[in-house]
């Protein structure tokens, strides 16, 4: 299928977001505590409800009106025929010519799923086939080093989406993991990283998955080229290589280059966006961790929530909703960030990965027809699991002068049913968004100091410091236990809000140019650093960069550590 045609406004200048404007104007007085008290059932009437999953937004600054205005920009915006698009296999990467078919991955509706008229299933499953069975023979002993030995570690060298979504999944779902080799994950190109994984590890013993779509990413390479090295210089000869290292690519070639022989590459496509890999070929750590039958429930929990996604009605859908909630704070309340709080130490990875899944595809500011927005777009994710977050940072959230609207996520139940640990967790999530919608009046504050015999002036002193504005927005999602179907359930949803976020701004949320001028220059400094190189750096450069190039140059002479 070809690519949607452009559209030739801004949603911006449309009637729905001018009556979001100044519905948004005649909420700013509004405060949640009012909206709570006006409605005995707010809970019920906006919590959304997926199984076993329930997504309260009753705590979002919002009426019933404001979800229908919202709804309607979702609409006007072609929500719908986008979504469908996506499924469907168009070309929706406009400025890479591609499909984001990654929902055909975890399709297990037995159905065909139609790229440029080729059913992509069958090539999908026979990937999967063969992760299955190089997964079964590496955790059961059956794959063996070059000395006979059961593969104890995996290293996964990759990095951005060829990093992240593994990364974290393989922690979150560590009970999973307990009869599989370890899992470690080097993706900084400063050795320290890499060096420091391998330390402790036996190359004997050790597989390295060499994981990057395009096989050209500089840090991938230099580690890859590096762990090699080390591989070698344990005493193992080259084609040992072969039991030893595997990769996970686009591009068969460059895999052949690099040395690893294709029998041992597992294949994924150039449809498959980076930061939307895990369920490919690039989820192959993850299944040397967990099994491929926990891997495959992974892709169900996916799988379930793409359905969700294409057929709830607007108002009853979750990445839908939680996606309009997000632009209402964003372009109508003026909340530039947006915090990710896992009540999970299994998910302490689950702000870094959506990072990339989201500012990576949202930070964009021209429109598909290349004109530039007047309108914020993706927001500046960030966040740390709670309790810790808690005694850092929500100071801020909850007396500092941004607006941060913020999920709160949190299982039901713990694997590690341990005393009052989960209990008293859960009433930390529940206690902190009360706190943020309720905050504390001027008399309730009053109050609680004289019950404490404060002197008046000292009250008097302290009150503007003990008042909490309140009126903060927060969701609370809330699933039974962290599993691998839930958790492949729970990343689906943030990929779904994701797209539709990139579909009411009118972006592309499936390309990455912001990145490459970086990678660009860094390419063209690289032999600039050589002393040996005469003056390379002079001229070529502003002041500043010149000036740090020859810093580092001057450097390297004095220390005699001229190559
Ligand atoms: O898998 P590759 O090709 O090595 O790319 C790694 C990452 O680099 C990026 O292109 C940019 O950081 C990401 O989109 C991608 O996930």
């Amino acid at each position: 299928m070809s690519a949607p045609s452009l559209k030739t406004s801004l949603p911006s200048q449309s009637a729905t977001w001018s009556a979001l404007k100044d519905h948004a104007a005649a909420m700013s007085e509004v405060h949640l505590r009012d909206l709570f008290a006006e409605d005995a059932d707010r809970f019920e009437n906006f919590s959304l409800r997926l199984d076993d999953l329930l997504v309260d937004v009753s705590k979002q600054r919002i009426t019933g009106e404001t979800l229908s205005l919202l709804i309607s920009l979702a609409e006007d915006a072609g929500l719908g025929a986008a979504r469908q698009a996506m499924f469907e296999g168009s070309r929706i990467n406009t400025t890479e010519n591609r499909a984001a078919l990654h929902t055909a991955l975890r399709n297990r509706s037995g159905g065909p799923v139609l790229y440029d008229g080729r059913d992509v299933m069958p090539d999908i499953k026979a990937v999967l086939t063969r992760m299955r069975h190089f997964t079964d023979e590496v955790r059961g002993g059956a794959w063996q080093g070059y000395r006979g030995d059961v593969i104890t570690d995996v290293v996964n060298i990759g990095i951005g989406g060829s990093d992240l979504g593994p990364q974290m999944v393989t922690q979150a779902l560590t009970p999973y993991g307990r009869d599989g080799p370890r899992l470690h994950f080097v993706s900084n190109v400063d050795a320290s990283h890499l060096m420091e994984t391998l330390r402790p590890l036996d190359a004997a013993t050790t597989l390295f998955v060499i994981a990057s779509k395009t096989f050209t990413t500089q840090e991938t390479m230099t580690n890859a080229g590096s762990a090699r090295q080390w591989f070698l210089s344990s005493g193992a000869a080259e084609p040992d290589i072969a039991r030893h290292f595997v990769a996970v690519s686009t591009n068969a070639d460059s895999v052949r280059a690099f040395g690893i022989d294709p029998r041992n590459m597992f294949e994924f496509w150039d449809w498959v966006g980076g930061r939307y890999s895990l369920w490919s070929a690039i989820g192959l750590p993850i299944a040397l961790s967990i099994g491929m039958d926990a891997f495959e429930d992974l892709l169900a929990g996916a799988h379930d929530m793409d359905r969700h996604f294409l057929q709830a009605p607007l108002k009853e859908n979750i990445p839908v909703v939680l996606a309009l909630l997000g632009v209402w704070n964003a372009n109508f309340l003026g909340a530039a960030s947006h915090a990710v709080l896992p009540y999970d130490q299994y998910l302490s990875r689950l702000p870094a990965y959506l990072q990339q899944a989201d500012m990576e595809s949202n930070g964009k500011s021209v429109t598909h027809a290349g004109t530039a927005v007047d309108y914020s777009t993706g927001p500046i994710v960030w966040g740390e699991p709670g309790t810790n977050g808690q005694h850092a940072f929500y100071q801020l959230i909850h007396q500092g002068s941004h607006l941060i609207p913020a999920d709160f996520i949190a299982p039901l139940e713990s694997h590690n049913d341990v005393g009052q640990h989960h209990k008293i967790l859960l009433s930390n999530v529940f206690a902190q968004t009360e706190a943020l919608m309720k905050g504390r009046t001027a008399e309730e504050a009053k109050a609680e100091m004289q019950a404490q015999g404060l002197e008046d002036a000292t009250l008097a002193r302290l009150l503007p410091h003990r008042v909490f504005e309140g009126n903060k927005p927060s969701t609370t999602i809330l699933f039974r236990k962290l599993t691998p179907h839930s958790l492949g359930r729970l990343i689906a949803l943030y990929e779904h809000k994701i797209f539709v976020q990139g579909v009411i701004w009118d972006i592309n949320s499936f390309d990455q140019w912001g990145v490459e001028l970086g990678k660009q220059l860094a390419n063209k400094i690289l032999p600039e650093l050589d002393p040996q190189e005469g003056e390379a750096a002079a001229g070529l450069h502003d002041s500043s960069t010149s000036g740090l190039i020859q810093h580092y140059r001057a450097h390297l002479l004095a220390s005699g550590k001229q190559s």
